[in-house]
């Protein structure tokens, strides 16, 4: 179900006209339906129903507190990656036993503060940081609770920009250290290995990847309690994709990703842990600009909007596609342009060869499936403030980040006494 559909023409966000957030906020925006975000954690969530799984959300893909905080009270845990994650979930009300430490690499403040918190578990990656964590844990006289993430070296079929499951990846340890390693912290004091994590990528269109990956986490959980060691849980990592065409390829449904990770693990005596970020928040946010002039470029049609790839990079970054749709419906011929934000790179394209009805000056544009990696992903370059977001949730809507003056952006900046 969509929860931006057109009504009277226009574009809106559930029950809100998209130009009445851009009157009241600007260009550009980002905006987010609370009823998606809610259906999609629960349509994850059901088909791990009465299965004690955790749901630990991908803080990266959608890091408002507002969108955490509701995301805490629909039940889901969160999976963060710096301190800075940590602060948001714990300001968010997510509570520690639910939150999840991945990353290939954490400072010791990040762990000495995820420990002071009592996070669930830290997902470790390699030797090395279980040295730190031990060290760090020690000192503070507590054992460090944790699920060792290997490499499964499954191939996810994905861009391989945001592939992490081969061996090759960055991410993990290796498949053959695993049992060595795991027992090695299970008779450290200050480490209290509970399970194991995996996370093959994302943006993964089929289950095949998913369902390999499972079941080499069930073998392994099965060969580690054969050396006597105690499995708790199996974390089995994000990455399930989601439609990013209107027409195109249909990813595969969560209750069909749940239905075989069930099978494989309903057996296992472990509470499995899931991270998912792009299905729960994708596709329930859009990026919403504005038209400030047409360009003719010797015959090539150029769009030219408010909005640039500091706001929403993944064109730029990985060759993303968003589809794009006019806030105000027109019954104009469509024309083909390419659609660019003013930043002063060429790869700032959202779109080529978009066919649009009429983008005049001061005309909104819509890109879909901004939510996740979007805001998140943003930065000040050309310094351009930060897009504000905004939480629409039937009727209602609210500012969640405000757009920054030049003031509060130079707030950081000093200029030396001696210059
Ligand atoms: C460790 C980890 N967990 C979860 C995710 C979330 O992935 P996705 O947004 O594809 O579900 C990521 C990002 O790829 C990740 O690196
Ligand atoms: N940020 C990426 C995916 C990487 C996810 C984080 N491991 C995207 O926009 O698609």
């Amino acid at each position: 179900m969509d929860h931006f559909t057109y009504r009277d023409g226009v574009l809106h966000a559930e029950d809100v006209p998209l130009p009445l957030i851009a009157d009241e906020v600007g260009t550009p925006f980002y905006v987010y339906a609370a009823a998606t975000l809610r259906r999609h954690y629960r349509v994850f969530a059901e088909g791990f129903a009465g299965s004690g799984a955790l749901v630990a959300f991908a803080v990266k893909a959608l890091s408002n507190i507002a969108v955490l905080s509701l995301l805490g009270k629909e039940g889901a845990g969160a999976d963060i990656v710096s301190g800075g994650e940590l602060f948001r979930a714990l300001k968010a009300g997510i509570p520690a036993d639910r939150i999840v430490f991945s990353g290939v690499g954490k400072t010791r403040a990040e762990m000495k503060a995820a420990l002071e918190a009592g996070i669930l578990q830290f997902n470790v990656e390699s030797e090395a940081e279980l040295r730190q964590l031990a060290g760090v844990a020690e000192e503070m006289d507590v054992a460090a609770p944790l699920a060792l993430r290997v490499n499964p070296d499954v191939d996810a079929g994905t861009d391989t920009r945001i592939s992490t499951g081969r061996k090759n990846d960055k991410f993990g340890i290796p498949w053959d250290e695993a049992v060595r390693l795991y027992t090695e912290a299970a008779a450290h004091p200050s480490l209290a290995p509970r399970g194991i994590a995996m996370h093959i990528g994302s943006q993964i269109t089929s289950l095949m990847p998913f369902e390999k990956a499972a079941g080499r986490g069930r073998d392994l959980v099965t060969a580690l309690r054969g050396k006597g060691c105690e499995v708790a849980s199996l974390d089995l990592g994000g990455g399930l994709g989601i439609p990013y065409r209107q027409d195109g390829e249909v990813p595969p449904l969560p209750s069909d990703y749940a239905a075989i990770i069930r099978r494989l693990t309903d057996d296992l005596g472990v509470q499995v842990i899931m991270e998912p970020g792009r299905l729960i928040a994708g596709n329930a946010g859009l990026f919403v600009t504005e038209v400030l002039l047409q360009k003719d470029q010797d015959g090539t049609q150029y769009v030219i909007v408010d909005g640039g790839m500091n706001d929403l990079m993944r064109p730029a970054l990985y060759g993303s596609h968003h589809d794009v749709q006019e806030v105000a419906q027109s019954d104009a011929e469509p024309k083909s342009c390419h659609i660019a934000g003013p930043v002063c790179e060429s790869t700032d394209v959202f779109l080529r060869d978009a066919a649009l009805r009429d983008p005049k000056e001061g005309a909104l544009l819509a890109f879909r499936g901004a939510g996740a990696y979007g805001a998140t992903q943003s930065s000040q370059y050309n310094t351009r403030p930060l897009a504000p977001e905004v939480l629409v949730d039937g009727e209602r809507f609210a500012i969640i980040r405000k757009r920054p003056s030049y003031e509060d952006m130079l707030s950081g900046e000093a200029v030396p006494s001696w210059l």
